[in-house]
Formats: C-alpha cells, structure tokens, sequence
C-alpha cells in the first residue's frame, strides 16, 4: 500500500505543528522519521493513521482519499513505545484480541484465531509463549509480542512510535536487526518515528529529517549522510564542526588561514566539516591550530577537541586512539572534505 502525504498542515489552537509537509512513502518501503523533539514526527505519524485530521492538506492510501477516514477504516497496525499489553490476558489472548472483538460477520473461528495467533508467535520468533502473561516477559519480548498484535488484523500499513525508545542499547540493536528481517519477509509499508539517527539510517529504506514541522531532506541513509541539503542536516546527522570562512577567487580562507579550493561564488559561506575529515598536520603547518583541551574514547578512535583562537571556535577532530592527545598537546589540522553553505 502507498501512502501520499499531500501539502499536510496542522495546527493545535492555531500552533501550526507540521507546516505544508508532502512525502510519498512506496509500497513495502521502510520509512523512519528522524527530528528532535518538537519537530512534528508523533504529528505526521498520527496524522497517517488517522488519529488525527489535517488542518489542510490530505492523505491517500493507495489512489484512495483516506483524510476523513477513521483508523479501521484505513486498517493500519500500532505499536508506541509503552505499548500497554493486557496485563490479565495471555499473549495469545493479547496477539489474538484484535480478531477476537471483530464484529461476527468478519470474526474468524476460534480455530483458526489460534492457528493465526500461533503463526505470529513463530513470526517473531518466540513460539514457546502463548501461555504466559506479559508480566513474565522481558522489555523486548514485549514489543515483539506488541508487534504481533500489531500484525494480528493484516493490516495494510504498520506505524510504530519509537517501539524500542524504552530498552537498553543492546536490546534496541537486536530488535532493530530482527524488525528489518520481519519486514523483508511480510513486505508492509511501515513508518516508524524516532530520535535516533542510528536506529533511523541502520533500519530504514530512506529517512525523513524533520525540523520545526517541516521536512528538511528524504533520502538514503547515504544521501542524508554524505550529501545533506541544509546546515540543520549536516549537523544534525552525525558528529560535525561548523567555521565561517570567506571565499575569495575560489580560494577558501578562515581567519586569514587557506583552506582549499572551490567553486563557490566570492563572500561570506558556512563551511562544514566531520571530525574524521580534517587531516592532522605538523605542529609547525599553516592550518588550523591550537592545543588539545580535551579528550575522549570513542570505538576504535579518539575525538580531540581544541579551541581556535580566531575565530573562536571549538573544533572536533577524530584521531587514531594511539595517537598522542594528552591535554596541552599542540594540534594542527586542515580539512579534506567539506560542505559550504551560504
Ligand atoms: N495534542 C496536542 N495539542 C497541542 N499541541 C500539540 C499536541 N500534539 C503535539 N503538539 C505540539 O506539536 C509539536 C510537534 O509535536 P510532536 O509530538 O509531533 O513532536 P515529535 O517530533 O514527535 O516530538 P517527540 O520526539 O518529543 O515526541 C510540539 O510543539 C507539540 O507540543
């Protein structure tokens, strides 16, 4: 099922929280909607289901208007973050709730909401549990179980809302492996909302950066990563350090210190640069310099950060973890690749 978000806007008394957002998610795409708080993820994620109406704008499932249809009637599954199972029911009973309360013309037979219910259980890959009650289940047995559930009435599109935002990192990164392999074999569209950009470019097939309501930029993780069209992306999508430089017949200078070379028209730009982009230089070098403040371990290198004096800035640079960085060090570095901004 496609879903098209057409010139959405919507305001909770008269405060605009998505400002004319559009974005088309493809059948069986994997989408995630990446933004600070506040940045109207929840909203457009509500919207889509149908817990929510637009202000102006509209939604189609399919080639269908679906802006005025309820929930059921656009058949989408759920999971939030503190997805609430039924404390007193089993999870069989939780998964196969959704069946079981369908009006009689559409209810399946006891039977075969068992088969069905056992079906999912194999699907997320805990056979073993039907008996038990949620409170016997461990944080990441919940979700799945509430993925389950989710799944249980076949619905045509799964919204989840920071599903695994409530466990601790290891368990996130096993449940977002198991999620991206669920999804390569049932084929839903699904969009899913959270704030960490790892979870955002490891799970989805493209990622949403949104900002202050609106979309910023669509894309690959790569796209998002190695091209991003606005400062807010660049910075908000891995680590990153901004100078203001001054571009004068192609050569790029900042506080009197050359760079490197571009294409850019004369004048006053923003250029940024990741920490494991700067080349490190001897001490004595032209470039960028002064002396370590301040180090820290990260994975298999070390971020350094150092104060320029003009203009004064902080800068990040990533090092070799072998490489010297005690505090006092004199550091020199130049840039390999950035991005200008006017
Ligand atoms: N029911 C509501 N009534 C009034 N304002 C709301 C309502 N729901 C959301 N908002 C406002 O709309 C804006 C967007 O909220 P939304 O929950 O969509 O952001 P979010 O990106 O999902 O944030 P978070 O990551 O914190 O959940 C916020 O400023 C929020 O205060």
């Amino acid at each position: 099922m496609k879903i098209g978000v057409h010139n959405i806007r919507k305001e909770f008394d008269r405060y605009p929280a998505l400002h004319d957002v559009s974005l088309d998610i493809r059948s069986g795409e994997l989408i995630a909607l990446l933004g600070p708080s506040g940045s109207g993820k929840t909203t457009l994620l509500r919207l889509i289901a149908g817990l929510e109406f637009p202000t102006a704008g509209r939604i189609l499932f399919g080639d269908e208007d679906a802006s005025a249809k309820s929930v059921q009637e656009r058949n989408v599954g759920f999971v939030f973050q503190h997805y609430a199972l039924f404390k007193h029911m089993t999870v069989a009973d939780n998964i196969g709730f959704g069946l079981s309360v369908r009006e009689r013309r559409s209810r399946p037979p006891g039977a075969e909401i068992r088969r069905r219910t056992q079906e999912l259980l194999d699907l997320v890959q805990l056979p073993d549990i039907g008996r038990r009650y949620p409170m016997q289940l461990s944080g990441g047995q919940r979700q799945r179980v509430a993925l389950a559930r989710a799944l249980a009435t076949e619905p045509r599109v799964l919204l989840l809302d920071e599903p695994f935002g409530a466990l601790d990192a290891k368990v996130r990164k096993d449940l977002r492996r198991w999620l991206r392999e669920l999804h390569e074999r049932t084929g839903h569209t699904t969009v899913f909302v959270t704030h960490d950009q790892d979870e955002a470019v490891e799970l989805a097939d493209r990622v949403v950066v949104m900002s202050q309501g609106r979309i910023e930029q669509v894309g690959s993780a790569d796209d998002i990563y190695d091209r991003p069209e606005s400062p807010f992306v660049f910075s908000f999508i891995g680590q990153s350090n901004e100078l203001p430089v001054a571009v004068r017949g192609g050569e790029i200078a900042c506080g009197g210190v050359p760079l490197g070379r571009t294409d850019a028209a004369d004048g006053a730009w923003r250029m940024f640069v990741r920490p494991h982009d700067f080349e490190v230089l001897p001490a004595e070098a032209r470039g960028l310099s002064g002396r370590i403040s301040l180090t820290r371990r990260v994975g298999g290198a070390r971020m350094a950060e150092f104060n320029l004096a003009e203009p004064a800035r902080r800068i990040e640079v990533e090092l070799p973890a072998d490489a010297p960085s005690e505090a006092g060090t004199p550091i020199t570095v130049r840039p390999r690749r950035w991005q200008l901004f006017a």
